[in-house]
């Protein structure tokens, strides 16, 4: 497997191996120590799948807020989405800043988001299912939004036409959001 950090570096792009026989494959989409040693070092306890109808479906920005924050380790089993990740954690050189790569069936590839960003996810193709890993159990009263197109964060999406969640039509924008995660890094 191979770990490459975006631009923000705790979020991590991580490519597994596919083992191929005349069968078809196997792979191993996650593994607590293999993950540790390439530094990755996560409890994983709650397995999510999303499926998307829709080209064009977005997801989120979400996060929940501590006692119940959570990592999420995402991959897609079928399709292809637009995956990004927004820096929340208040102090840090890169707050407010995302960064977003293209997480595939075909790239079988995975993104890291750690604790501290909000996450969010445009499906490129239609009938997307996406599959995820998060550190810790679904809190309804801790899952929180930040609005997907607020200005402020300046994200890039392809479309604008999105298929959204009645809940994330009305998402807060970053300024006006708690100071809910405080950076804990080095600043360079
Ligand atoms: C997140 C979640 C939801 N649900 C229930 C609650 C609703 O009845 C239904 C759909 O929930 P929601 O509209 O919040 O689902 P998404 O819009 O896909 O939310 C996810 O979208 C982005 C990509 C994220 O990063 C989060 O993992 C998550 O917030 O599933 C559960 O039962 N458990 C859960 O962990």
């Amino acid at each position: 497997m191979s770990v490459e950090d975006l631009e923000i570096p705790d979020v991590k792009i991580i490519r597994l191996p596919k083992h191929g026989d005349d069968r078809g494959f196997f792979t191993e989409t996650y593994s607590r120590r293999k993950f540790a040693d390439a530094g990755v070092n996560v409890d994983l306890v709650q397995d999510n799948h999303a499926f998307s109808a829709h080209k064009g479906t977005l997801r989120g920005l979400h996060f929940q807020v501590p006692p119940f924050a959570q990592a999420k380790l995402v991959r897609v089993a079928r399709g292809a989405i637009l995956d990004v990740a927004v820096d929340l954690r208040v102090g840090s050189p890169t707050f407010g800043r995302h960064v977003s790569a293209v997480i595939s069936a075909e790239e079988w590839n995975q993104i890291f988001v750690p604790v501290g960003f909000a996450h969010g996810l445009l499906t490129l193709e239609s009938n997307t299912e996406v599959l995820y890993k998060v550190s810790d159990v679904y809190s309804p009263e801790h899952d929180k939004g930040l609005l997907w197109n607020d200005p402020a964060l300046g994200i890039a999406w392809p479309v604008t036409d999105v298929i959204l969640s009645p809940k994330d039509r009305a998402q807060p924008l970053l300024a006006n959001l708690p100071a809910y995660f405080q950076f804990e890094g080095v600043k360079p």
